[in-house]
């Protein structure tokens, strides 16, 4: 089978590629069959962000056993973003194709070891994106490969039920979401959808309501705040009109999103406006994670149930004094009191290792436990 990429012959079954009739394009998807390897079966996890994306490669453990403790990561690989909102289809996919040959290059392992990929990628908000992903992640590995793509908070919330899906997590970085799924499979999230759709917990929603009071103090439309100082202080700039140039120079989300710090020193030396944008960022991110819980009944009919809620994120880092996630958790388990929360030890590119081999666990449970490892 042949197949026409960004200019390039690739012949998929001889494990070929000729560019103008020579080249050999050495770190691909397409041709890690040309490294030795030991015939060792191995899954995939890919945690696509906007900041980066990361592919581990796991030997698929057998099912008979219980997870090892540490988890048996044979090779990391790490590349840019993955998420196709930000970058478009065809960058995306790239990305994803490279960061996926890299961790086989560095595993000794070749594509034909591969049993399972989980792609958890961001930017995977409807089914058509999913069905996308799955049709050219279909073209590059074999039939046989069992081939799961997620939304990568998905990943997020197995990476703190060790690849099972039950419970809630909630992101807060940059941007924030709250994804659960109950054990039954129902799944339902909130937030995601990106600043200017009302993400305002997350760390830009945070900095972008701090620079908004600053520019208010300075206009005379609001409240004094320390946050003036710290804010200009950190961007190196001498006056609050400057922050409009430092603005519209670059608007990157996480560009903005990085001034939060400085909101939590301000909050954490008395000023009421900083404290102020900080509670507002614990009650959007409670209701965002309170919505989920709600729509999937995670927490029984008097709210006590047991459930995991499995917190990832800067923004919910602990800070000596004002800490945001405990803020989140206290005003959470005020209506749940059945919620425990989680703070991963391991990555979610390893979470979306465990859900494939979770995946891979189920389906094999119809069938002796041995045929699905070497
Ligand atoms: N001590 C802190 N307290 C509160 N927020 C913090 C702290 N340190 C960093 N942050 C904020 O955390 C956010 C960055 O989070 P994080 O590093 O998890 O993700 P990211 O860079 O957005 O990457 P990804 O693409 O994985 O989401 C920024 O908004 C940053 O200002």
């Amino acid at each position: 089978m042949k197949r026409y990429r960004n200019g390039e012959i690739w012949d998929f079954e001889h494990e070929k590629i000729a560019v103008g009739g020579a080249f050999i394009r050495e770190n691909s998807i397409f041709n890690v069959n040309k490294m030795n390897h030991s015939g060792r079966k191995v899954i995939l996890g890919i945690d696509g962000g906007t900041t980066s994306t990361v592919c581990v490669c796991m030997p698929l453990i057998p099912f008979t056993q219980p997870l090892p403790d540490p988890l048996p990561v044979l090779a990391r690989a790490v590349a840019g973003c993955s998420n196709h909102n930000s970058v478009g289809e065809s960058a995306a996919r790239d990305t994803l194709e490279q960061v996926m040959a890299d961790a086989l290059i560095k595993s000794a392992s070749t594509r034909s070891a591969v049993q399972a990929v989980c792609l958890s990628v961001a930017g995977v908000d409807h089914p058509t994106d999913q069905d996308r992903i799955l049709n050219w992640l279909r073209e590059i590995f074999p039939s046989h490969v069992r081939l799961f793509v997620q939304n990568d908070a998905v990943a997020a919330l197995a990476s703190g039920t060790m690849g099972k899906l039950h419970g809630c997590v909630l992101i807060a970085s940059t941007g924030t979401i709250a994804y659960g799924f109950t054990e039954d499979g129902r799944e339902a999230r909130a937030a995601g959808a990106g600043p200017i759709l009302g993400d305002w917990g997350s760390g830009y929603g945070i900095a972008a309501q701090a620079l908004t009071a600053v520019i208010r103090a300075h206009d005379g439309r609001g409240p004094q705040t320390s946050l003036t100082l710290g804010i200009l202080h950190k961007l190196n700039l001498s006056s609050p009109d400057e922050l409009i140039g430092w603005t519209y120079a670059d608007p990157s989300w996480a560009r903005i999103a990085a001034l939060v710090p400085v909101v939590v020193s301000s909050a954490e030396a008395g000023d009421l406006v900083a404290n102020k944008i900080l509670h507002d960022a614990v009650q959007e991110l409670s209701s965002s994670v309170k919505a989920v819980v709600q729509r999937l009944d995670l927490c029984g009919e008097d709210g006590k149930d047991y459930f995991p809620l499995v917190m990832v994120g800067g923004v919910l880092e602990a800070n000596k004094r004002w800490d945001i996630g405990n803020e989140v958790m206290n005003c959470i388990s005020k209506d749940f009191p059945g919620v425990r929360p989680i703070r991963p030890k391991v990555e979610p590119a390893v979470g979306a290792a465990l859900l494939a081999w979770n995946f891979l666990m189920r389906e094999c449970h119809q069938e002796p436990l041995t045929s699905y490892y070497s």
